[in-house]
């Protein structure tokens, strides 16, 4: 597998499980927000339906004296009724409106718990009205009890309630266990200050009457005596295994100074003298004004110990949101270094080793390799070592290609120098030699005739002599000159030796080149060699030509005999003409 190939599949691989894993722990710290934030609400739950308890408790104060009521019935006991009324309705309304519409199984119970008890509590009033409008001497007829009823009706009303509110402080239990104590120490409380009123409710209609208590009520008080004892005794114990802390402390003391160092004493006191019959020496208005203050300690201690619970709670939240955000943060961070190290990797290492491989197989192809396809070398790492490698390598090709193509030239300039008369550029006889024996086979492969015409200069020694070797150069470059200007296609021209000069020409009849000798003898005797001075010399020249077919021909050499016996023949039979060897023809040159 190639690299490249390996490291995406090993980064995606890696980049899916980050991100897999910062889900997973996402959704698990969400659930526990979620669960801890549930366990919160159900806690404020529990404390709005204490609150119903609390109210519909105190209710029963302003009830009763409404129910011992004398003719003409006091409008304003009535008036602090339908307060009381009012507070225990706004209680109820907003403990249902915190657990409208929730599902989950504690909220669905503690609403059918709390509707109950409204449904309970509207038919205590209903009774406690009903009663209330009955003739005072009927209500208060010894031994009928009859505004008792209503005010049990009312007892019933806050157990219901009790019963919501244990719901949803199990719920917050269930979410925080070590919450237990601040929470099962409130209901205590709760049911505490319900005990506490009820005790209180017992002395009301025998301190409105003044009579002795009667059995029932002995029992009753004896029952309520011994429960409050052991919600007491319940609360210390949580206190002192929970440690509780200074402010909860505090209110325990205070419910001890104030409820059970005031409060209850009274309580004992009153059932004392109405046991044996001797004066209560206060009435049942002068009661709750001693007796009521004190139970508000036991609801501050409620109070103290939601708060505990409460504020705890919110902490554990808010560092159960925090624990989220930091994973969050540290996951997304992990993914971003992931992801920065893939780009880090791929765009440092990987890409311009690519580049690095491309330009080392383009230098290895042969291709053009310009040196701004590589970038400049500013790195000192490794990849910086294999980019410098690679420039290395690219310049020494390059040197090493300038050095082949220089050679090249040369050598060709050499193969040009070779194969050229250097004084008249024209092929030279090693030239003519290569060139000639393409032009036989071209021949010979057409079946085509040839003509070797071969002249050479006329007592050239003289001009020599004369006029000194660089006015013979000159001449011998200005027939070149006027020769090639003679020569067509197919005719090959070259300077064979000293004032010597050959032409072949393919597909050429005997005729034909004849009449190329002729031109050319003439072209050179009519046409002068003006030299420097203004010095014109007559030029002329002897020609020898063979004629044969290129097929019945089997080297130049014997050809070029020919020619060379006919050239010999022209300067025997006074120069300055064509001599033809087959048929042994002579044509003058006029
Ligand atoms: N200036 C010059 N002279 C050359 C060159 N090559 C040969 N020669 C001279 O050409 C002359 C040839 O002389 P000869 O062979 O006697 O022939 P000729 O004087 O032309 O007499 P015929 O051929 O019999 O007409 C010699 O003097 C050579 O030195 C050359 O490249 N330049």
């Amino acid at each position: 597998m190639r690299l490249t190939r390996l490291f995406l599949l090993t980064t995606g691989l890696l980049l899916s499980l980050v991100t897999a894993l910062l889900l997973h722990s996402s959704w698990a710290d969400w659930r526990h927000v979620d669960a801890s934030e549930l366990g919160l609400a159900a806690m404020q739950r529990a404390y709005l339906a204490m609150k119903v308890a609390e109210t519909a408790s105190a209710e029963r104060g302003p009830a009763i004296p409404v129910l011992n009521d004398t003719e003409p019935p006091d409008p304003a006991k009535r008036a602090r009724l339908t307060d009381f009324r009012h507070a225990t309705d706004t209680a109820l309304d907003q403990a249902l409106a915190a657990v409208a519409g929730l599902a989950d199984p504690a909220s669905v119970s503690a609403r059918a718990q709390l509707e109950q008890a409204r449904t309970e509590l509207a038919r205590a009033r209903v009774e406690v009205d009903r009663v209330a409008a009955l003739p005072h001497a009927e209500r208060s007829a010894p031994g009928r009890r009859l505004t008792r009823a209503p005010i049990d009706q009312m007892f019933a009303v806050i157990d219901t309630v009790l019963g919501a509110v244990t719901t949803q402080s199990a719920a917050a239990e269930a979410v925080y266990p070590e919450l237990a104590m601040p929470l099962v120490g409130a209901r205590y409380a709760a049911e505490l200050r319900e005990y506490a009123g009820r005790l209180g409710s017992q002395f009301t209609t025998p301190l409105a009457t003044q009579l002795p208590l009667e059995r029932g009520d002995e029992r009753e008080i004896a029952v309520l005596t011994g429960r409050i004892e052991q919600l007491r005794k319940l609360i210390s114990l949580q206190a002192r295994v929970s440690r509780a802390s200074a402010p909860l402390q505090a209110a325990i003391a205070t419910m001890e100074a104030r409820y059970f160092g005031v409060g209850l004493p009274l309580v004992r006191e009153l059932t004392e003298r109405g046991q044996s019959g001797q004066p209560y020496g206060l009435d049942s208005a002068a009661f709750v004004g001693r007796y009521v203050p004190p139970m508000k300690s036991i609801v501050e201690l409620r109070d103290t110990l939601f708060a505990a619970a409460r504020d705890d709670a919110t902490a554990r939240v808010a560092a159960v949101r925090r624990d989220m955000a930091i994973n969050a943060t540290l996951g997304l961070a992990v993914l971003c270094i992931e992801l920065t190290v893939f780009l880090l990797i791929r765009h440092r290492v990987l890409l311009p080793l690519l580049r690095g491989t491309r330009g080392m197989n383009a230098i290895m192809d042969g291709r053009d390799l310009p040196s701004d396809h590589l970038p400049p070398v500013t790195r000192e790492d490794e990849i910086g070592d294999m980019q410098r490698a690679v420039a290395a390598l690219r310049d020494a090709t390059l040197r090493r290609r300038a050095l082949e193509a220089e050679r090249e030239q040369l050598i060709g300039q050499l193969r040009v120098a070779s194969d050229t008369d250097f004084l008249t550029g024209l092929p030279n006889r090693r030239a003519f030699a290569e060139q000639a024996a393409r032009l036989l086979a071209q021949g010979r492969r057409h079946g085509w005739p040839l003509a070797l015409l071969v002249f050479d200069l006329d007592h050239f020694k003289r001009i020599n002599d004369q006029h000194g070797h660089p006015a013979g150069d000159a001449v011998l470059r200005a027939v070149a000159e006027l020769a090639r200007c003679q020569v067509r296609q197919g005719e090959l021209l070259a300077r064979y030796g000293g004032e010597e000069f050959i032409i072949l020409a393919i597909d050429c009849r005997p005729a034909e080149a004849a009449l190329l000798a002729e031109r050319l003898r003439e072209a050179l005797a009519d046409n002068p060699v003006v030299l420097p001075g203004d010095v014109r010399l007559q030029v002329t020249a002897s020609f020898g030509l063979a004629c044969t077919e290129a097929r019945a021909l089997l080297d130049l050499d014997s050809l070029y005999r020919e020619a060379d016996r006919a050239l010999y023949r022209a300067k025997a039979e006074g120069r300055n003409r064509v001599c033809r060897s087959e048929p042994a023809a002579r044509l003058d040159a006029g």
